[in-house]
């Protein structure tokens, strides 16, 4: 090939590159906190098989705090525990934080358990050990880190410890054991636990499910400092009405799968006041399904197949009209 227009034409190594990044397949959800894809989770139970997720596809930015919400029996508690490395899919992968979620072995996961994921749980009590001060119970993952433990680890320990306390606004609260406190002190105390290790995805499991409203609007604003002021991702399965108002991203799980999305966001209007603005999608699977709101489907007789018809910017879905 003859150039001309020396520097401009590309070189053959320039047409080699070019063509091998195209072919390299783009990784779903690359540089997420966390990529679900397609995940299964079958429990038999009696000779009963019951698909708790089925094909479940998610993607969390790094740094998003999302909630979870769906009926009762929908899979919520299933994907928890996938994510927090309890349980491991039948199907389909997951990963958090660039781990492989069905590729460890038990050192891997226990490590993954101690240092990638903070957990905290709906009962209270579950999250601390009662004979422990708040400050011992924080200090315990961190001591129960594997790792090299130079001189300077009880300093590094007691500032982290320390760092905590005072993020979650629970400082005076550091040498009282669990039975001194309330339960919404306790989850201040829970989520300085789950933060010690600095982990990369922080996941909640119904944590203001024992708490009266007023409480459990605390405790969601200190999932929000820890999402905001320290940068962890932050995912929160509630059954919690008020959450929509809380979190920017309310993910929707309904049988087994994420159907819908409630995106928030802050918008600045003409008067330069600032309104927040809410909208409803449904998820796009990358088999290019989506799952359509059940009354909308109900309000147009829509069932069973649908005609499909791309315009200039949208796509309608009609009735299917053949029959009339
Ligand atoms: N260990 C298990 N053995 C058998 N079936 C199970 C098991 N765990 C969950 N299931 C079933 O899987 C389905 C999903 O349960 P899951 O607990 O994930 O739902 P959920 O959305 O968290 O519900 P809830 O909001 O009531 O906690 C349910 O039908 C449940 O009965």
């Amino acid at each position: 090939m003859t150039s001309d227009t020396a520097g401009v034409a590309p070189s053959y190594q320039d047409l080699q590159r070019a063509a091998l990044a195209a072919a390299e397949p783009v990784r779903y959800g690359a540089d997420a906190a966390i990529v679900c894809d397609r995940l299964v989770r079958i429990f038999t139970a009696d000779r009963v098989e019951v698909q708790a997720l089925q094909g479940l596809d998610l993607v969390v930015d790094r740094g998003d705090l999302v909630a979870l919400v769906g009926a009762s029996g929908s899979g919520k508690s299933t994907l928890l525990a996938i994510l927090a490395g309890l349980d491991v899919p039948t199907a389909g992968s997951a990963a958090v934080g660039g781990c492989d979620l069905l590729a460890m072995n038990a050192g891997e996961r226990l490590r993954y358990r101690r240092e990638v994921v903070g957990f905290v749980w709906q009962q209270t009590a579950r999250n601390l050990m009662p004979f422990l001060t708040s400050a011992q119970n924080i200090a315990l993952p961190l001591q129960l880190r594997g790792g090299r433990r130079g001189p300077g680890a009880k300093r590094r320990h007691r500032a982290r410890v320390a760092e905590l306390l005072e993020a979650l606004g629970i400082g005076d609260l550091a040498d009282r054991r669990p039975a001194e406190l309330s339960g919404g002190q306790q989850q201040r105390v829970a989520i300085a636990v789950a933060m010690a290790n600095d982990p990369a995805v922080l996941l909640a499991d119904e944590p203001t499910g024992e708490l009266d409203s007023e409480t459990a609007a605390g405790i969601f604003e200190a999932f929000r400092t820890v999402n905001r002021e320290l940068g962890t991702t932050v995912v929160i399965v509630t059954h919690d009405p008020m959450v929509a108002g809380e979190v920017r991203r309310t993910v929707a799980v309904r049988d087994g799968r994420t159907s819908t999305e409630v995106l928030r966001r802050t918008v600045t209007a003409e008067d330069g006041s600032e309104q927040v603005s809410e909208r409803e999608y449904v998820v796009l699977d990358r088999a290019g399904r989506v799952q359509l709101p059940p009354a909308f489907l109900r309000a147009l007789g829509m069932e069973r197949r649908v005609a499909v018809d791309l315009a200039a910017d949208h796509i309608a879905v009609r009735a299917d009209d053949t029959d009339r």
